[in-house]
Parts: C-alpha cells; structure tokens; sequence
C-alpha cells in the first residue's frame, strides 16, 4: 500500500466529521471576510455623519460577525482534533492487529521495540498532519482567495507588492521545509532502532548486569540517541528559521502598505476607509499564510514518521501470499489426527537447508517423540506442522489432507502447540488460560490448573484472577511452562506438539508434567521434542533427527539397538 492510498483510506473513512469540520471553517471564513466589509461600512457612516442608529446597528453587525467567527472556529477545532485521534486510533489498531498477523519469515526479521516505536510516537507524529492544518486549507483558502478579490477591488496596485512580498516567503519555506520530511524518516528509524535495542536489552537485563555490560550496552544506545537528537536539532533549526517568516512577511508588507497606501490617499488614489479595509485584509490573510507556513512543516514532518507506517502496514499478511490450491484439492480435514511427511524439505534462508527429505508417519492417537542434537530441525519440524513455515518440498499431512490445503484457523483449533520457552501473556491467570479456550468455565480452568499441579501457587494469590507479568506475580522458568501446558489442555485438541516440555523443571515437576501429559495423551496424537531421553523412553515410537534428516525410527529399545547415534545419547545419559 502506498503512503498515498493509505492516506485517502484514512481520510475516506473521516470523510463525514471531516467535510463538517471543513464546512464550519469555510462559515469562519465568510464570517472574518465580513468584518472589514463592515468596518468600511462603519468608517463611511462616521465620515458621511449618519445618525447613531445606523452607526450602532453596523456596531451590532460588527460584534456578532467576531463573536460568531471565533464560535465556528472553535467548533471546527474540536472537530478537527476529535477526528485526528480517531483517525490516530483506527490507524493504531490497523498496525497492531496486523503486525500480530504477519508471516513468520517477516516477524524474523522485525524488532519489536522499533514496531512499538511505529504505533507511538510515528503515530502521534502522524495526528499532527491533521491538526497542524489539513481541514483549516479549505477556510483558509476561501479566507485568502476572498481576500485577495476585495484587495484587488480595492487597489491592485498595492495588493501586487504584497503578493510579490508573501511570494517570496512562500518559495523560501517549501524549499527549506523539504528537508524536515528526511530529518523527521531518519530520526524516528533512530528512535525505533533505540527502542529495539531497549527492548532487547531489558529481555536480557541479568546477563548485562552479571557481565558488568551497563556501561557497554548504554553506549551503543546513547549512540542512536545521539541520532535521534542531531536529527532534532537539524530540524529544530531549519523550524526556528522558519518560525518567524510569517512573521516578518506580514511586518514588510504592512510597512509596505502603510508607506505606498499613505501616498496613495495623499494624491486621492484611494481613500482612508480603502487604505483601512485593506490593511484589515492584510491581516486576515497573515492567518491563513501563518497557518499554511506552519502546515507545510507539520505535513514534512508527518509525511516522514508516516512513511514507516506505511513500510508496516503494507508488509503482506500470514496466508496472502499463499498459493492458490489446485481445484478439486481438500479443504477440509479429516477425523483422524494421523500425521505424515513425505519428502519434506525446509530452509530459513536460501541454500541453507534445515530440513531435508523428511519422511515419517504418526498413528492417530499415539504418542512420538523427537530427539536429536541441538540445532538439527526438531522445533522446525512443529513450526512446519503449526504453519508457522510451510515447507519448500514435500507434504505434511493430517488424516491424509495436506495440511496446506486447509486455514491456517482450522488446523491451529486442531492442534495444540507448547513452545520452548513459552511466555505468561500479561493479564490474569484465568485470562492466560482462556485464550485458546474463550468458552471454558471456572471449574475448567481449575481442573487444568490442577493436572499441572499450579493451584497452590495462585491459591496463594488470587486464584484465577491473579495478575501475571510486570504488574503481578512472576512465574519461574517451570510454572510457566506448566501454565503453557495446561491453556494448551484446556483447549483439548486432538494433537498435542509439545517442544521440550519439561526443559526446565526438576525431576520433582518433570514428573508431575509426564503425569499430565500421559493421563491427557490419551486418544490423543502427541509430539514431544524431547532432550532428555528419560522422559521419551515409553513413547509408541521415537524419530531420531540428525542435520535436518530422520537418521532413525522406533521404540526405545529398537533404537538402542538399531541406532549409533541414539545410543550414544542415550549412553550419555546413562540410559543403557
Ligand atoms: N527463525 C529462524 N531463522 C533462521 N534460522 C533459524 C530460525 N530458527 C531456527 N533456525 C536455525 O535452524 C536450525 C534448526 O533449529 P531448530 O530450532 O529447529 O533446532 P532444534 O533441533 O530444535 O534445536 P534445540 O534442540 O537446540 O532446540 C538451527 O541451525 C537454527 O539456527
């Protein structure tokens, strides 16, 4: 999507306050364009000697147009501002909900501080386009036009030396004010690489703390905050020099007019009344001008943090670039949650194969486990079978649909997935619990909670409305893992991917875990990755996975006899 199509859909979708707000701002502007009129009006009154009763009724006019002038503008103000922040709101979820959906190989390579740093600050530098002079162009430019018209009615002759004077200015702040838009993109990419950078650190806080890194690390972001001033500074400048333009433009000109206005009326070109009305225009378009001096920098400024918003906004969906299946292929999977690969083939990055050839065959409702060193594919082939990744060669299939040819929703309802090092989201724990299963009672949750063996640790607490995360209680390594498998429990899928799902527990919790996962496994087809072998040694079948390739298949005792590389793992973990 480009800046520009982003920008009319957002205006579109504002088209009614926004036109309304433009409409009271062009009421405004008939309303000031009336004030000198009657000024003139006044003056001629007073010269002419007319009585009071016209003098006071042209006073009256001259009141309610200011009075009713200053009340319009303050309505369309209201307006303006009311609809910047929720065109800000509606363009803040539009970036949220999609960054939630992206695809797995663009979240890879995304850091989230610099994300957060597009939904705040680019953001509220974004609603500054609205406020900073977007609806206010239409009164503005009726105000100016009107009052250029009734200037050249008036004296043509002075309203060119003005012309030729606010020209001037115009030309030197378009030219300056295009360098903010730059400024304004490469300061914010510093705010968002400082924010990413934070957000890193602070994940890992104790590692630079026990390293004594504070310093180290804290210079490499003052760096990028360095950044992030010398570009506000840069532009700081190039707004102060433009500050005062307006200004001063109104200043010459108003000289300008006083000096030739004045001789003006001495050789009777124009009258007194004339020389005031025009001044009075003068005035009322200083407004506009200011306003269009000050919009043309805000605009720059927006247009910059907006175009990294729209970097974000335009990057493709999870499934939209999925190709289109065959016709006649299934989209529907089967009753059986019977899982099979065939050939599959997988790389993160071109030329750098993690999975290769891959071939096994799961029975509904048994249980595998996968083994292997580190770094050799397990949690990549869960990620395949979850659709995190879809693989570049061969099939995964369940009940003999490939799982390609099926929503991503529906396969994700089907099966069950407790990532390594599973977070605790930030809310309650009946929050945490419920969010595969939104429609699981109390009495649920507490039965989950139970089979994991968590209950005394919220009981101590809260229960299940105990706050989890940075404003409640902080769970070990363990519980949260614990946690993580029973809102997996909850949802009760009929496949359960388990990656490491006791990696960090005591033998004490390991068996408490093994417990739930055996007395829920039943009827159930369950993937473990598994290091320690102890807690694999009953599963129906174990696949051993060495540099991206099945190396071998069987139970326990079948592998210690038909594998070297099983056994070795298992002799290392004095399993024989
Ligand atoms: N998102 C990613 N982008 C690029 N490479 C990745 C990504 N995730 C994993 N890898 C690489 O893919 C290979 C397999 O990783 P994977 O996590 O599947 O291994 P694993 O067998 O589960 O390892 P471990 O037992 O240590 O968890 C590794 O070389 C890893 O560096």
């Amino acid at each position: 999507m480009s800046a520009g199509a982003l920008l009319r859909d957002t205006l579109r979708f504002h088209w009614r306050p926004l036109s309304a707000a433009a409409g009271l701002s062009v009421v405004g502007a008939l309303l000031s364009l009336g004030q000198p009129l009657v000024v003139n009006h006044l003056i001629e009154s007073i010269s002419a000697g007319t009585g009071t009763a016209s003098l006071t009724t042209w006073i009256a006019g001259l009141v309610l147009l200011v009075i009713g002038a200053a009340v319009v503008d303050a309505g369309a103000q209201l307006l303006v501002t009311r609809t910047a922040e929720s065109a800000i709101r509606r363009l803040r979820s539009t970036i949220v909900l999609r960054v939630l959906r992206l695809p797995m190989r663009v979240l890879d390579r995304q850091r989230s501080g610099d994300l957060v740093t597009r939904v705040g600050s680019d953001a509220t530098l974004v609603r500054e386009m609205f406020t900073g002079g977007l609806v206010d162009v239409f009164g503005g430019l009726l105000l100016f036009v009107g009052a250029i018209a009734a200037m050249v009615w008036i004296d043509p002759v002075m309203l060119a030396i003005v012309l030729g004077i606010g020209g001037t200015a115009v030309i030197v702040v378009i030219a300056a004010s295009a360098k903010i838009q730059t400024l304004t993109l490469q300061a914010q990419n510093a705010v968002g690489d400082l924010s990413a950078q934070l957000d890193r650190a602070i994940s890992a806080v104790r590692t630079i703390r026990a390293a004594n890194a504070e310093q180290r690390v804290g210079a490499d972001m003052d760096a990028m905050a360095d950044r992030a001033y010398y570009r506000g500074v840069r532009i700081a400048r190039i707004e102060a020099m433009l500050g005062p333009v307006s200004g001063l433009t109104l200043q010459v000109a108003f000289l300008a007019v006083l000096g030739i206005g004045g001789m003006r009326v001495a050789t009777g070109a124009i009258s007194v009344a004339d020389l005031v009305s025009f001044i009075l225009f003068l005035f009322l378009i200083a407004a506009p001008l200011g306003q269009a001096f000050s919009a043309i920098t805000t605009v720059r400024a927006a247009l910059g943090a907006f175009e990294r918003i729209r970097a974000t906004v335009s990057l493709p969906l999870e499934g939209e670039q999925d190709p289109p299946h065959p016709a006649g292929c299934t989209h529907e999977l089967g009753p059986r949650n019977e899982i099979s690969a065939h050939a599959v083939g997988f790389a993160y990055e071109p030329g750098r194969p993690v999975l290769t050839d891959v071939s096994f065959s799961i029975a509904d409702g048994s249980t595998t486990a996968i083994v292997g060193p580190s770094g050799s594919g397990k949690s990549t082939l869960l990620a395949l079978l979850e659709r995190f990744y879809d693989p570049d060669s061969g099939v995964l299939s369940i009940d003999g649909t490939d799982i390609t040819s099926v929503s991503r929703q529906q396969l994700r309802t089907r099966i069950g997935y407790v990532e390594q090092q599973p977070p605790a989201l930030a809310g309650t724990v009946r929050e945490n619990l419920l969010l595969g299963a939104p429609a699981a009672t109390d009495e649920e949750c507490a039965s989950v909670l139970a089979a994991v063996r968590l209950t005394d640790r919220f009981d101590a607490a809260e229960g299940l409305d105990t706050q989890l995360g940075e404003r409640g209680v902080n769970l070990s390594g363990g519980q949260r893992q614990r946690l993580a498998l029973a809102r997996t429990l909850l949802a009760d899928p009929g496949i359960l991917l388990l990656d490491e799902p006791t990696a960090s527990v005591d033998s004490l919790t390991e068996e408490v875990i093994q417990d739930a996962i055996a007395r829920h496994s039943h009827n159930r087809t369950t993937v473990i990755v598994a290091h320690r072998l102890s807690t694999v040694t009953a599963a129906d079948q174990i696949l051993v996975l060495a540099d991206g390739q099945i190396e071998a298949a069987g139970t326990h005792t079948e592998l210690l006899e038909t594998s070297s590389l099983y056994r070795d793992l298992a002799d290392r973990q004095l399993l024989t």
